[in-house]
């Protein structure tokens, strides 16, 4: 049984409510703020729409001339053969309605009837010319659009990525990648269809200038019916954009592996079903408001433009009457005045989705160009010669929206040659201080300089960027899994130079996981994936190694490792972190981020982090020396879950935060 949506279309689901804590729509304000096409009036639509085809057929030139050049040349022609078509419907009418025996008249006919046959015959050409070249074209112009707005977003800055109304334009673009493609196909079959409008005009114009206007009085409403309905969708789907993203998130994770567990033995499944049910039915609410809508917008348009038709025949009639015009000519604009109406149909519904789509790719249009003001810089100043060390100089950092900073005032140094540990409690600022340390976020305050042996320096903002990555291999704690092969899950790490499959099997034999791709059905062409044909499971420690692989593999001087042991056994966890200290035996930096404190006694240096600051710093043994230390606190909480000693004196001390409570309840 259906169940009712639980509110209208514009009213807050319970499923929203329930699963994502409130309303996930814009409201209009907001859509009228952000989307400035919705703000234009009709001239500036019309006059956009033209601007953008322009950009559609200059990225059509740029990638196929040839194709695009077939493309205008075949429209051309058959606006030519249009109108020429009328010239001869005009010509045989004019004989049939002459005075004289039938058979003369047909005689006399005859030659305008052959050019009318060669030109159905030419215009069949001409739009299999077309389709053969439009169908080579469009496919180019999407990959060059899409590529463009691809390219374009990834090289945004990390913490431009994490601002909402950023994040929003550039995810609005996407809506519009294929958008280029539509807008080829729709600008080419209106191109086709203005022509031949063009073409009956001219001729219409040529026979009585009345005649004209009538035409266009016929078209303005319709044209206008399709700009309103275009705008109303774009509006809509602006408004519901989040509502979308959400049910489409919902759907996937019914599907998705890792969450099959829980959709099952929590019930999980059967809340989203219902969420989804729930929402789909008020976007199907607003998709019956679109389409009463747009009945009543067609309606109107309709009555506009039938208004004009019959003054348009009424006129004619009167001019045939009153002797203006000949029974021959009448009967010609009667055919051409059809063929327009006809045509005009086929228009407004191209011209609506023209616009609907010339919409869309503006938000892409805009999203790359927002991406670009935002992108990381390609040039810079280089980076010392071999760099030697990183310091962190009294560097502050907070995310977008966050209501305090993530980083106060923290300094550091990285060596090359040493481990340096970051610990701390959960939310101290450890990740986010890798992300700084490898040039991904940009400090608000402070500096991080990139130092050589003999102390020459750049800073992080003024630096090369692409230099900077390149001194960086990182391994995340939420680190992607690629749905490809175990190779290319590997050699992924180093996207910037050639697959070397050597240097890939040395550095999965490193992390301990090159036996256990070799034994994989296809080994590395394995695809680490459950689903694909040659499609595996790997368990969440395999993974890890793998990650780590990835790391290895890219080889270079600076290694930031989040938690790279978390999903390890006991054995697999120290043949890990001893990999990690010979690395900085053979000259590499790494910096570890670990709660397993064991590891990080033998690092050179350990940074304590609490909630941002720099606590404590030093060796394992002047931390342990520190009493009362936050390490000191951490370690001996470790060590007694193992049952170790705890030195003289000692005591276990109660969580963080939990001391109070402690002193109270005593
Ligand atoms: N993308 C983000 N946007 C907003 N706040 C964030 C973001 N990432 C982290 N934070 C916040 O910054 C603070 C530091 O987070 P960070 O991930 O650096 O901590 P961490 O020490 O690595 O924690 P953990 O040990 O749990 O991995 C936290 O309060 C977190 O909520």
């Amino acid at each position: 049984m259906r169940r009712k949506p639980s509110r209208s279309a514009s009213g807050i689901s319970n499923a929203e409510r329930e699963l994502y804590g409130g309303r996930l729509r814009w409201d209009k304000s907001f859509v009228h703020h952000e989307g400035a096409l919705v703000r234009l009036g009709f001239a500036q639509m019309a006059a956009a729409l033209p601007r953008m085809a322009g950009m559609v057929l200059r990225t059509g030139w740029e990638v196929d001339r040839r194709a695009l050049a077939g493309v205008v040349a075949a429209q051309l022609g058959q606006g030519v053969t249009a109108a020429w078509g009328l010239v001869a419907v005009n010509g045989v009418l004019t004989q049939l309605f002459a005075d004289g025996p039938t058979a003369n008249k047909l005689r006399e006919a005859l030659p305008a009837l052959v050019v009318l046959a060669v030109l159905a015959v030419g215009t069949a050409l001409l739009a299999a010319w077309s389709t053969a070249m439009s169908g080579r074209l469009e496919p180019q112009v999407e990959r060059a659009v899409s590529a463009r707005y691809y390219e374009a977003v990834t090289r945004v800055e990390v913490e431009a990525t994490e601002r909402p109304e950023i994040q929003r334009v550039l995810e609005a673009g996407k809506f519009g990648t294929d958008s280029a493609r539509l807008m080829l196909r729709m600008s080419v079959g209106v191109a086709s269809v203005v022509i031949g409008m063009v073409a009956a005009a001219v001729v219409l114009a040529s026979l009585h200038w009345i005649l004209l206007p009538m035409l266009l009085a016929i078209a303005l409403p319709k044209g206008w019916g399709a700009v309103r309905s275009a705008r109303r969708d774009y509006t809509s789907r602006l408004n519901w954009i989040d509502h979308r993203r959400a049910i489409s998130s919902l759907l996937a994770y019914l599907t998705r592996p890792h969450a099959a567990g829980e959709i099952r033995a929590h019930a999980a499944g059967r809340k989203l079903l219902a969420g989804y049910e729930e929402m789909s039915q008020q976007t199907e609410a607003e998709q019956r408001r679109l389409a009463r809508a747009q009945a009543h917008t067609d309606l109107v348009a309709g009555g506009f433009s039938g208004l004009a038709s019959l003054a348009c025949y009424g006129l004619l009639w009167w001019l045939l009457n009153s002797g203006g015009l000949a029974l021959a000519v009448g009967g010609t604009a009667v055919i051409a005045i059809r063929n327009c109406t006809t045509r005009l149909t086929s228009l407004v519904q191209q011209v609506n989705r023209l616009y609907e789509e010339m919409l869309h790719l503006t938000d892409t249009k805009n999203a790359t160009e927002l991406a670009a003001e935002h992108a990381i810089p390609r040039t810079g100043v280089p980076l010392p010669s071999p760099v030697t060390a990183v310091h962190v100089e009294d560097v502050s950092f907070s995310y977008p929206g966050a209501a305090s900073p993530s980083l106060k005032g923290v300094s550091l140094s990285v060596h090359r040659g040493e481990v340096t540990a970051l610990v701390g409690a959960n939310g101290s600022g450890k990740t986010t201080l890798t992300r700084v340390l490898s040039g991904l976020l940009l400090p608000a305050d402070g500096n991080v300089w990139w130092t050589g042996a003999s102390g020459e320096r750049v800073e992080l903002r003024a630096a090369d960027r692409g230099q900077v990555f390149a001194h960086v291999g990182l391994l995340a704690q939420d680190f992607p899994h690629w749905e490809m092969t175990a190779a290319t899950n590997v050699a992924i790490g180093a996207g910037d130079r050639p697959r070397d499959m050597d240097q890939v099997k040395e550095a999965a034999h490193a992390a301990d996981v090159h036996d256990l791709i070799e034994g994989l059905p296809h080994g590395y062409d394995s695809i680490v994936f459950k689903g694909y044909e040659r499609g595996v499971q790997l368990s969440g420690g395999q993974w890890q190694k793998l990650g780590t692989a990835r790391s290895l593999y890219r080889n270079a001087p600076f290694f930031l490792v989040d938690e790279p042991t978390s999903a390890l056994d006991p054995h697999a966890e120290i043949a890990a972190f001893e990999g990690l200290w010979s690395l900085a035996e053979h000259g590499h930096a790494v910096v570890l981020v670990t709660h397993r404190l064991a590891a990080t006694a033998k690092a050179d240096r350990i940074y304590v982090l609490d909630q941002g600051l720099i606590a404590e710093e030093g060796t394992h043994d002047e931390l342990m020396a520190f009493d009362g230390g936050l390490y000191r606190t951490m370690y001996t909480a470790q060590a007694a879950q193992y049952g170790l000693a705890l030195p003289a004196g000692e005591t276990l001390p109660a969580p963080r935060g939990d001391t109070d409570r402690h002193e109270d309840a005593l």
